[in-house]
Parts: C-alpha cells; sequence; structure tokens
C-alpha cells in the first residue's frame, strides 16, 4: 500500500506540494524499490577503496592540544595544520566530552523523529534561520532529487533554542550544544596558531562570540536500494568549522583525491571538518571539502551535525597578515554569514558551487 502523503508541506511557485517524511515513507511495507522522484546515480569510478590504509582521515589528539606540554601542543598544532590543508576532516579523540552525553543526544534525537508526524508538524517552519526547524530532503520546493533524509535544526547560540518534546530533548541538547562549542573554541583557536596567528584571532575577526551554533540532526532509514538514493548530496559546509557524531551506522563519505572516501571514526571521536568560512579566510589555503552521506539497507542512520559559524552579520574576507606574507591577492569577496547562507540553501547555488559566487 501506497504511504498516505500528509506530513509535510513547502510552497512552490504558489503551489503547495506535499511531501511525506522518509521516515514515513520508508516504514511502508510495500517499499521494495526507490521511488523516481528519489532516484540518485552515483559515479562508481570515483568509489575509493574503502581498505585502503591512505584512505582514513587524520586524527587529532584534543588532549595534547589543550593540556599538552608546549612541544606536544606545537606538534599537534602542525598536525591539524597539515590535516586542514590535505584533508579538510580530520577527527577528534580524547576530547573530555562523555561519550554518553553523546549518545544522549543521539537517542534524543532519535525520539524526536519517532514522534509521531502529526506531533512534529508545529515545528516545520520555512524560513532558513527559524530558530527551530524539522522536514524532509532538503529544499523540496527547488531540488531536483529528493534526499533519503528527514532533518531536525535547532539553533543553540547566540541564544538557545529548544524543544518541549521528546521529554529530556532540552536538557540534553543544552548540555550537548555547550559541550560541543568549548572543543570547537579550541579547535578554532588550533586553526589560528596552525597559520601562524594569534590564537585568537578568528573567532575575533568572527565575532565567535555571537556566532552562530545550529544542532543539525539527520535522520536516514533502511533504504531498499542504497545504490539509487542519496541522504545528502555533495556539499560543503557553510561554517566555520563543523562537529559531526552519528550512530552505530556509517555513511559520511569525503572527497579526498577524486575519490569517494568512507569515514571510519573511532567510537567516541567527533569527526570535524572545516567549512566554507574558513576557506575564505585562508585565501583557499584550507580546502572546505566536498563531502555526502549514503544510505543502507540495514538500519536507520542518525547523524548529528553541528556546524558554527560567524555571527549571522560578519563577513569572511582572506585575512591581509596571511596575504602579505604569501604575496597573495585576494580571491573572495566578502558576503554577510546571513547571506552566504541564504545563497548556500538558493537555486543559485545548484548552478555552481556556493564558494565560486564569490570568487573574484
Ligand atoms: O550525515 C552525515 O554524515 C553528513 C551530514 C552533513 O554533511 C551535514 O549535515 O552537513
Ligand atoms: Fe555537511
Amino acid at each position: 500500500m501506497a504511504p498516505a502523503v500528509t506530513s509535510l508541506t513547502e510552497a512552490s511557485n504558489g503551489h503547495e506540494t506535499e511531501v511525506a517524511s522518509i521516515k514515513r515513507l520508508a516504514a511502508s511495507a510495500a517499499l521494495s524499490s526507490v521511488p523516481s522522484e528519489y532516484t540518485y546515480t552515483k559515479n562508481p569510478n570515483e568509489q575509493g577503496d574503502a581498505n585502503d590504509p591512505e584512505h582514513s582521515i587524520p586524527t587529532i589528539d584534543f588532549a595534547l592540544l589543550t593540556s599538552g606540554s608546549p612541544d606536544q601542543r606545537a606538534k599537534v598544532i602542525e598536525e591539524l595544520g597539515r590535516a586542514c590543508e590535505e584533508w579538510g576532516f580530520f577527527q577528534v579523540t580524547n576530547h573530555g566530552v562523555p561519550e554518553r552525553l553523546m549518545k544522549s543526544m543521539i537517542d534524543a534525537c532519535h525520539r524526536f523523529f519517532d514522534l509521531p508526524e502529526e506531533e512534529k508538524k508545529e515545528f516545520q517552519t520555512k524560513n532558513l534561520l527559524d530558530p527551530i526547524r524539522c522536514g524532509t530532503s532538503a529544499n523540496v520546493a527547488i531540488e531536483k532529487v529528493r534526499l533519503w533524509r528527514d532533518f531536525l535544526k535547532v539553533i543553540a547560540h547566540p541564544e538557545f533554542n529548544s524543544l518541549y518534546k521528546p521529554a529530556g530533548y532540552s536538557e540534553v541538547s543544552l548540555e550537548y550544544s555547550k559541550r560541543t562549542r568549548e572543543v570547537a573554541t579550541e579547535i578554532l583557536k588550533g586553526i589560528s596558531e596552525s597559520l601562524g596567528l594569534e590564537a585568537d584571532y578568528i573567532a575575533k575577526a568572527m565575532n565567535w562570540n555571537r556566532g552562530l551554533q545550529i544542532l543539525a540532526a539527520n535522520y536516514y532509514p533502511a533504504c531498499p536500494q542504497p545504490d539509487k538514493a542519496i541522504g545528502i548530496p555533495p556539499h560543503t559546509d557553510h561554517g566555520l568549522v563543523t562537529l559531526l557524531i552519528q550512530n552505530e551506522m556509517g555513511g559520511l563519505e569525503v572527497k579526498h583525491k577524486d575519490q569517494w572516501v568512507l569515514v571510519n571514526a573511532t567510537p567516541g571521536a567527533f569527526i570535524v571538518n572545516i567549512g566554507d568560512q574558513i576557506q575564505i579566510l585562508t585565501n583557499d589555503k584550507y580546502k572546505s571539502i566536498w563531502h555526502r552521506a549514503v544510505v543502507n539497507n540495514k538500519a536507520t542512520r542518525i547523524s548529528i551535525a553541528v556546524p558554527h559559524g560567524p555571527s549571522l552579520d560578519t563577513p569572511a574576507l582572506p585575512i591581509p597578515e596571511l596575504l602579505e606574507r604569501e604575496g597573495q591577492a585576494p580571491k573572495y569577496v566578502g558576503m554577510t554569514y546571513e547571506k552566504f547562507m541564504e545563497l548556500q540553501a538558493s537555486p543559485a547555488a545548484l548552478t555552481k558551487p556556493c564558494l565560486d559566487h564569490l570568487r573574484i
């Protein structure tokens, strides 16, 4: 039986398009193939070898970054700089955030997605910067292929927002947002230092104390034909740094040397990537890397990405000290973070990468 299509509504050119959550669609007993509007083809020639040890993201030992000896810190900062330059992705271990808290956060999000569709409706607002927003796919009004994914996005900084249901979400998300922000703050300091700048250089320039932090949970139900669908297609993240965790199912792939590499994270580690604002600040020295989420046919995957960005009114520009040192001209014009996020969510971003819109 076809699932009842009642849940999510988006306006498209004045017409209302009704789209079921992927959770509901996937739960339909009759679903044995991917419906045509979800059909997405990947290029098999770009699939990296998962067993190749060259294909694993670098690891940064957070404890050595924050409480190691000066020598240890200098070494980790050098490793961090190399990870940003060569991969744009790395995992962070020994960060001090309890694994129990990470698991509780995933559970709380899982319980949100498990709420009856009717109860999630009140959070289905449409504007990009609404404090709380859930939905399916990414932007059903403009996209050509629907994504095998539902989402929940809650802005946790500069103002903390939360949900009153499911029970416990509010408390756990408050603690989780604080702890991830602390880790992100230290990573940003390390990134500044890896560039030969004062530790607080980027934070000051980007008005970090008023910076945006979003708790972005993704729900990818098992898919009958995982090779014919995509959770999130290739994209780069808009902010400064994103910290990601997932349940026991993998699915994050990173584009490295033209190959898609599946990220195998150490349990309890954060998967961290740098975003477009860092690429702008460093005039392309550190790259905001393309990544995507693939789906599987075994079990639901949940990931929680926490992008941290500048304050919404701050435009990122290539850092003058770096330009001078490298003898380079700036490669980007400035745009406030708010406008940049709007650009990334607009049809213009479907035709060319967002950063290319700002490239001089
Ligand atoms: O689910 C994942 O692993 C990727 C999520 C992601 O890239 C994002 O939310 O921006
Ligand atoms: Fe992402």
